[in-house]
């Protein structure tokens, strides 16, 4: 099996007309995927994970211009002709978002919106896609599945539907699921379940992920990298336990101090971070985040940072990185500063 990652994000970016400007939602972002690995993607509300999200998978509104390169297992979305998309949209890249309104059809019996796909895509027998829709609502944790493939949509709990909504985004098997905030609209306790079901599933399958959430405490534990993005560009990305136990950006610490849901001694007690994003229609040149930084000097605005290594499996974009303690004691350089 290939070791290259299975999706290479080079570049990216997606600006959006609208009658106020153009917003510069996702600008300049650059990360990989790794095969079978799950990916975070965490920031404030308006950061431009959605939009991203909807980039990657060619979802973009109309008035919308998208940049640079989407390269999924090599070839590049942004490019390739609509046919060939449309192919691997619907056989190895799924979606799932917060509202299973928005992909399951409510005049549309479950069990027909289970078996479509693997009819179309995997060109299996009416039979056997009973079987493996009877197989999958099983795996998803849905009690008497051969009845609730009689049912339409509204006759299942917001749980059921986004169980039922994961398990049609897993007939065809897709190499990569992208859950845009899939957990927003449930309580607590089903969100739980679903996030854990997630991760379970993605782990079984082999599959690659993208888990897009404002709350860190989600990706916490339920993906193996993370990427904080901030106002369109990121701020961090690295292996998802160095990014919550050691985080380097001064945007990354100020979250997790404003995260009541992450019993981190290190960051309590709870700040809220002061001031909003910028407008996205006219950022500031720079490091976007520096009007909210109490660390930021003339350096961050001009020109401002790259995403630099900082360690093994471990990049930021700040002048002033958190120091971790070893660097604390010997005054150790950063590399690539
Ligand atoms: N269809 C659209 N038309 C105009 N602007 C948009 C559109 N969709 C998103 N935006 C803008 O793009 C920026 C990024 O939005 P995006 O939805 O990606 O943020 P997000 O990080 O996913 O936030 P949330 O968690 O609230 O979904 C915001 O400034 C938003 O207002």
């Amino acid at each position: 099996m290939s070791t290259e990652p299975v999706l290479q994000v080079r570049n990216l970016r997606a600006y959006i007309g609208t009658p106020r400007g153009v917003v510069r939602a996702v600008d300049d972002v650059s990360l990989d995927l790794d095969r079978g690995h799950a990916l975070g993607v965490v920031g404030e509300s308006g950061s431009g994970k959605s939009v991203m999200a909807r980039a990657i998978m060619g979802l973009m509104p109309g008035r919308s211009g998208c940049s640079g390169q989407v390269l999924f297992e090599g070839r590049d979305l942004l490019t390739l002709p609509r046919k060939q998309r449309a192919e691997i949209w619907g056989k190895h890249i799924a979606m799932v978002f917060q509202d299973p309104g928005r992909s399951l059809n409510p005049v549309v019996r479950v069990e027909r919106q289970l078996t479509e796909g693997m009819r179309k895509h995997l060109g299996v027998s009416r039979t056997e896609a009973h079987g493996r829709a009877l197989d999958l609502l099983q795996e998803v944790g849905v009690p008497d599945p051969e009845k609730r493939l009689r049912n339409y949509p509204h006759e299942l709990s917001g749980g059921m539907r986004q169980r039922v909504m994961i398990a049609t985004a897993l007939a065809c098997r897709p190499t990569l699921l992208i859950a845009d905030e899939p957990t927003t609209a449930l309580d607590v306790t089903v969100q739980r379940q679903i996030l854990d079901l997630l991760r379970r599933v993605q782990r079984s399958h082999g599959m690659s992920m993208i888990l897009i959430s404002h709350d860190l405490a989600i990706v916490a534990g339920r993906t193996d990298r993370t990427a904080v993005m901030y106002a369109g560009k990121l701020a961090e990305s690295g292996a998802t336990r160095e990014v919550f136990d050691a985080p380097r950006h001064r945007y990354t610490h100020a979250l997790l101090e404003a995260t009541p849901t992450i019993d981190h001694e290190r960051h309590a007690p709870m700040r809220l971070i002061t001031g909003s994003l910028p407008d996205p229609t006219a950022p500031p040149p720079g490091c976007r985040f520096a009007a909210r930084c109490s660390h930021a000097d003339a350096a961050c605005s001009d020109p401002g940072p790259q995403m630099v290594s900082i360690g093994t499996d471990h990049e930021v974009a700040c002048l002033s990185p958190v120091q971790t303690s070893t660097e604390q004691i010997t005054g150790g350089e950063l590399v690539g500063r």
